[in-house]
């Protein structure tokens, strides 16, 4: 017996598709079974007025493969010096689908992200009266604070008081990785929906650290203990329209994250729906899966679901590359651990 899964073609509501020949590599791998995806901003320098939009947009556009239908959503990199009316003309032309909140600091190329939120909140403001969401990265920087509690404490003295304080703002709580965020987004209004990457959904703290260090495993925010794990393979697979995939597939070279210094970042978009059918699978919630990854993310962002459909279909272990070759070396591929059996038909 063959056992197949129709879906509505899936999108990536979180991707880094970098710039020049590293976009150029990556972007096949995504575009294979996306519709869409929206594009992270935190190129260097960062994506941050509407014209650098434009022009990265129109880049990813000439380095898509010919024949693909592949539409980048794209992002603002909101700064301290982000210009509401920049934000309003961008919004108005549908050149931009959301605006990104980097805490400065807190991650790949957020140094130019933003320290004081006061200083940004008129834009905040303009953002929620045009409709644009914000989509978060979620952890504090405080060097006090411990990097496994960054998340959580993020939620209760950022992302809390500014929901309060501009509750029509609608927020996109990015690659959450704690039970904290789950039980955040789920008592919370429809305002707020969050992003789950592909691989917080199989690797715990344990894969990065157990039996040496594993620096492909390492991406921000960090993986957590298997409870929280867990909660968020709960809260993908309970149909709760408020989770969404975003894989946050963020290729940094091998090389780079094999150092004294890792780069923090996963790359997953190769076998991201084949990792994705297994998880769904062993929670008995396959007939789930089409919302996390097809309809729920196009229903929060207020677009239609893509019309066209992919099927996967179980068989012998799916073969997929270790690493995908780039101009400047190779960029591994996610190692989920454990061998893939649903193919994504050509
Ligand atoms: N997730 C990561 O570990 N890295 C991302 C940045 C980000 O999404 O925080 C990157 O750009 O490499
Ligand atoms: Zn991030
Ligand atoms: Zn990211």
């Amino acid at each position: 017996m063959t056992e197949t899964l129709t879906l509505r073609r899936p999108d990536d509501w979180h991707l880094h598709l970098r710039d020049g020949a590293m976009l150029k590599a990556v972007l096949p791998e995504t575009t294979r079974h996306f519709g869409r995806a929206i594009i992270m901003p935190n190129l260097v320098p960062p994506v941050v007025t509407p014209a650098d939009a434009a022009e990265y947009r129109d880049r990813i556009l000439a380095a898509k493969p010919d024949g693909s239908k592949f539409r980048p959503l794209m992002t603002l990199y909101l700064t301290e010096t982000t210009e509401p009316r920049d934000i309003r003309a961008a919004a108005e032309i549908g050149l931009i689908t959301a605006v990104k909140l980097y805490p400065a600091g807190a991650t790949t190329n957020s140094a130019s992200g933003v320290r004081d939120l006061t200083k940004v909140r008129r834009v905040l403001e303009t953002m929620a009266q045009v409709g644009i969401p914000l989509c978060c990265h979620g952890e504090v920087t405080d060097p006090a604070i411990d990097i496994f509690d960054r998340e959580a404490v993020f939620i209760d003295t950022v992302l809390d008081p500014l929901r309060r304080d501009i509750p029509e703002l609608r927020v996109v709580m990015e690659h959450i990785t704690t039970s904290d965020a789950v039980q955040y987004v789920t008592g919370s209004d429809g305002n707020l929906g969050a992003t789950i990457t592909t691989h917080h959904l199989i690797i715990d703290r344990n894969h990065i650290l157990v039996g040496g260090i594993k620096p492909h495993y390492y991406c921000l925010p960090v993986a957590k203990r298997a409870t929280h794990r867990d909660a968020l393979v709960a809260a993908a697979t309970s149909g709760d329209p408020r989770f969404f995939l975003g894989t946050d597939s963020a290729p940094h070279l091998t090389k780079d994250k094999e150092s004294a210094c890792g780069c923090a970042g996963v790359f997953s978009a190769t076998n991201t729906m084949s990792c994705l059918a297994q998880v769904f699978e062993a929670a008995g919630a396959l007939d789930k899966l089409e919302g996390f990854a097809s309809v729920n993310g196009p229903k929060f962002y207020r677009l239609p679901p893509n019309e066209e459909t992919i099927t996967l279909r179980k068989g012998a272990p799916v073969a997929y590359p270790a690493a995908i070759e780039t101009e400047g070396g190779p960029v591994t591929v996610f190692d989920p651990g454990f061998p893939l059996y649903w193919h994504v038909e050509d």
